[in-house]
């Protein structure tokens, strides 16, 4: 089962053009800024969404002609959207009665779903007698109920607080392991979609610009939507085999090219420094402090200078260093934990 196909949508500002490969078995995560077309891309293949041009296939017969109730897919929505009036088996068992199936073999597959997600005990409950994380299991019981080719979810864990999304984003991955059609999903958080995708593709206006597994991605970022995801400062310059050349700054790393590169190093890599350390590390530049926050257990220091970045430091260093907004510093980064990359 796979998914193929091109994806435009035109509307008076904005214009979503994707080409998409999805293998059988594949999840698919589709991560952006807000507005940057997620949603939109998965309503235009759940049938939702008019496409003003393109096509999609789906193991190897086309989609974009069928109305949305006629596509083999499964939804889960942010949000859910269970029937409030029916039980947590009907909700599940609805899907497969509109298919046709008879009631009791329909509330058969039902109840062995609800068994799967691991909610046996609340077929007779009602929607809102779950809780959020029960209404996610529901929802996704109800989404592999018509036994979809192609499922479809949306920000499938945004509802829910931080110690039930651990749970479900585990258990969610169980089940898309499991499900052996193409799965897309979309998500604003990166850690969602390093768990549960084999595949991220970041869409930044309407258009892919990077795609690739999770960790190629983290490692290797190629905007500054990426980067900032992934917590690295991230720049773009000119590589010369010793160095990477960013403005007038040259960053030195343990790769050597040669040509257009990125050149990213964590904000925890930074070392600063109130006057010129001794044995000069390798990329070492004056900077001027323009912000302090916190950050986590440590405190982000924003640099700017012969190149904007980030630095990660510990409270007491921020003591130590008497460290104040305007101020003049000394900014490093060994070259060990700068990496290089073709651009
Ligand atoms: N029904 C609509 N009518 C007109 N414009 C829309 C409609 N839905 C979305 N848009 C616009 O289309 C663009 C893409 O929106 P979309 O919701 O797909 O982005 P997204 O990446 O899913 O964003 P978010 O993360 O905020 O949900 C945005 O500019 C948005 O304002």
């Amino acid at each position: 089962m796979s998914l193929r196909g091109r994806l435009i949508v035109t509307r008076p500002a904005f214009r979503l053009d994707l080409t998409l490969e999805v293998a059988p078995g594949e999840v698919v995560a589709l991560l952006g800024p807000n507005g940057a077309g997620k949603t939109t891309a998965l309503r235009a293949l759940a049938g939702l969404t008019a496409m003003s041009e393109g096509q999609i296939s789906l193991d190897g017969q086309p989609l974009h002609v069928l109305a949305a109730e006629q596509r083999p897919i499964g939804m889960v929505f942010q949000d859910y959207l269970l029937f409030p009036h029916l039980s947590a088996l009907d909700n599940v068992a609805f899907g497969p009665r509109c298919q046709g199936v008879a009631k009791a073999e329909a509330r058969r597959t039902a109840a062995a779903l609800l068994e799967r997600v691991g909610l046996a005990g609340h077929a007779a409950a009602k929607p809102r007698q779950l809780s959020g994380g029960q209404a996610q299991r529901v929802a996704l019981a109800r989404a592999l109920a018509v036994r979809p080719r192609l499922l479809l979810l949306d920000e499938p864990l945004a509802a829910l607080d931080a110690h039930t999304r651990l749970e479900i984003r585990s258990e969610l991955r169980r089940h898309l392991a499991d499900f052996d059609g193409v799965t897309v999903l979309v998500t604003h958080d990166p850690l969602d979609a390093m768990v549960l995708a084999d595949r991220l593709i970041v869409i930044e206006h309407g258009a892919i610009v990077q795609q690739g597994a999770p960790g190629e991605v983290a490692r290797r970022p190629r905007t500054d939507y990426v980067a900032r995801l992934v917590g690295l400062n991230l720049y773009r310059g000119v590589a010369d085999g010793t160095g990477v050349k960013v403005g007038e700054l040259l960053l030195h790393s343990s790769e050597h090219l040669d040509g257009a590169a990125f050149v990213a190093f964590p904000p925890a890599a930074v070392a600063l420094y109130r006057t010129r350390p001794d044995g000069s590390p390798r990329n070492l530049w004056r900077a001027r402090i323009d912000g302090i926050e916190r950050h986590g257990d440590n405190v982000r220091v924003h640099l700017d200078g012969p190149i904007a970045a980030f630095a990660d430091i510990t409270p007491a260093a921020v003591a130590d260093l008497d460290l104040t907004p305007g101020q003049q510093i000394w900014a490093s980064v060994k070259a060990t934990e700068t990496h290089a990359y073709p651009a």
